[in-house]
């Protein structure tokens, strides 16, 4: 190493230990008062002060490791069993968040690192509904959306959220998804036919459902998005195009970089555009340079879509009056009507386009894998299923999709717990099933202004009194933890961790005396609000529908 690049990192090592050193001194917060899991972590501020802990900076995070793995299911079960409904959590790099390097917001009353894990349901209510416009959807994730899709409603906050709920709510209207039923069911035989005709032209061999699940939703929201088919679905042919090809590598490759996410807010305030461009080109890194070119191919394909889409309402070839059309074709139609300042920019198009894509894709096709994984292993489950979809009309109106019990039953139960945990369900013995949401089990928000959360279930804080409410101060990260409040015991019961269609049946469950504000089974999995999921109609139809076509024609086993 140079010797000036040495002793630059040399002074940056010693600001932030005696930075750090300080802030345990000195740096008090309101928060502290919550208890939640130790921290080793010299970068969390948690750490012992001894000399080998200072020379410990790896992992650069105690909690957030441990609380995002995918496998973490004893760090997330011991904060639902050992700590209140809010429970605190350590965050990232609270060293140089001191400083306001990775800090969105300066506040002298809270320790930036100190964040907030969430299930009690009427905190949830207050942040989620009554105090919604005191917590914003995270900075980070609203930069990182907008970066990766331009502008659109999951990269928006305040008046310009609202201006793009009010203009796309109307195109997910039941009556608009109802006439959409058609095409999940074309798009849903395709699908099946593309796994039998292996079966029939070579006889018994291995197909990736994974992969058929994840072009099924592609193509079903392609074609109700904008009217484009990204894949033909052929038999036997994977003729998926670049765009799909991209979609899925996407995130992978982006959360290659997670570790440097926290910066973003900061950096995308650093010039120009154009500079920070150059910035992103002169980096030497081929992951980078693909993500970028991710990017730009994908904007450059929405803002083909939309232009194309655009022309053909101009020259005549599509009749924007005709109500039946597309989910892009609602939103040039609502945009003629829309009072000044209300209506989308082209660039706000391409933006939702993507967004619009990415937001149905992934959540839908994992919500899929995740239920044909839970019916290969709970065989019983699967034949009580395919009884009743048999006994029902091969294609099913909205009402009759709706009018399913146990189906509807079991797609509730598998959005509340979801995928299975590893190494705990046999065939043999399925009492116990466990599982996370499809699209995350938390969700970031940031406090915009000092509030209050009240508690629905008070706790005793570390100073020993009980706890009735939390003062939160303006920049502090909240968790919405959809996870835990969709397996909380004191909501769901003793067998709440067990995968249980029958609770749904004759309206048990979702009507217990303590409601969750989410829009949906009384449950947080699509979320409630203002930033409830506008899709979830949409992605109950589409799933019922391809879980009706698939399980009529196949058993369902483990991989062996
Ligand atoms: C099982 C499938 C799905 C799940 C579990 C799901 C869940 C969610 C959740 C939790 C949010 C809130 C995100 C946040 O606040 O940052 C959300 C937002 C959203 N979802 Fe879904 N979603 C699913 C499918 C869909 C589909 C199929 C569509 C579209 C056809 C869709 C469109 C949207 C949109 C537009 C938003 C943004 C709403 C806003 O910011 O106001 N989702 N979804």
């Amino acid at each position: 190493m140079a010797p000036t690049l040495t002793l630059c990192v040399l002074v940056a090592v010693g600001v932030c230990i005696v930075s750090l050193i300080l802030h345990r001194i000195f740096g008090r917060s309101i928060l502290d008062n919550i208890d939640g899991p130790p921290s080793n972590s010299i970068l969390t501020g948690g750490f012992p002060l001894t000399p080998t802990s200072i020379l410990c900076i790896w992992p650069p995070q105690e909690n957030l490791p441990a609380f995002f793995d995918p496998d973490g299911w004893d760090f997330q079960q011991d904060l639902e069993e050992n700590y209140g409904e809010v429970v605190k959590i350590r965050g990232l790099l609270s060293v140089c968040r001191q400083f306001s390097l990775l800090s969105t917001q300066r506040n002298s009353k809270k320790k930036p690192e100190q964040q907030l894990y969430v299930f009690d349901p009427v905190a949830l209510q207050s942040m989620i509904v009554q105090q919604s416009d005191a917590y914003e959807e995270h900075p980070i994730y609203m930069k990182a959306y907008g970066l990766l899709w331009g502008p659109g409603i999951q990269s928006s906050i305040g008046a310009d959220h609202h201006r793009y709920r009010k203009i796309i709510t109307p195109a997910f209207a039941t009556g608009k998804i109802r006439e959409m039923i058609p095409l999940f069911y074309e798009v849903a035989e395709k699908a099946r036919d593309g796994l039998i005709s292996p079966f029939v032209s070579h006889g018994p061999r291995k197909l990736d459902l994974n992969n058929i699940l994840g072009r099924t939703s592609l193509e079903v929201i392609g074609r109700t998005s904008i009217g484009y088919s990204f894949d033909s679905m052929i038999p036997g042919q994977d003729t998926r195009n670049e765009y799909a090809e991209t979609l899925k590598e996407l995130f992978p490759t982006v959360f290659k970089f997670k570790l440097f996410f926290p910066f973003l807010p900061r950096a995308c305030e650093i010039g120009s555009a154009a500079f920070r461009r150059f910035v992103v080109d002169m980096i030497p890194s081929k992951t980078l340079h693909r993500a970028r070119d991710m990017v730009d191919l994908m904007e450059r394909k929405a803002t083909q879509l939309v232009m194309e889409k655009k022309e053909a309402v101009a020259c005549g070839q599509l009749d924007i009056e005709d109500d039946s059309k597309d989910i892009m074709t609602l939103l040039l139609k609502a945009n003629l009507t829309a009072e000044e300042g209300m209506f989308l920019t082209e660039e706000e198009l391409v933006g939702q386009t993507g967004i619009m894509i990415s937001a149905a894709t992934d959540t839908t096709s994992s919500a899929l894998d995740r239920i044909f994984h839970s019916l290969s292993l709970r065989r019983d489950v699967q034949d009580k299923l395919r009884v009743e979809i048999v006994e029902a009309p091969e294609h099913m109106d909205y009402e009759q999709l709706g009018s399913l019990p146990y189906l509807d039953g079991f797609i509730h139960e598998v959005l509340r717990l979801c995928v299975i945990r590893r190494n705990t369900v046999t065939e043999d013995n399925h009492s116990f099933v466990l599982g996370y949401p499809p699209v995350t089990p938390v969700m970031n928000r940031e406090t915009v202004e000092d509030t209050i959360l009240p508690l629905g279930t008070p706790f005793i804080g570390v100073d020993g009194q009980q706890i009735t409410s939390i003062p939160v101060p303006k920049g502090t990260t909240i968790y919405i933890a959809i996870q835990t409040a969709n397996r909380n015991r004191r909501i769901w019961g003793d067998d709440a961790l067990e995968f249980k269609p029958e609770r749904w049946q004759n309206g048990k469950a979702g009507a217990q005396t303590e409601r969750l504000c989410g829009i949906y089974g009384n449950m947080m999995t699509f979320l409630g609000g203002g930033r409830s999921c506008l899709g979830f109609q949409f992605a109950l139809l589409e799933i019922k529908v391809i879980v009706s076509v698939l399980l009529r024609s196949f058993i369902f086993s483990p991989r062996r």
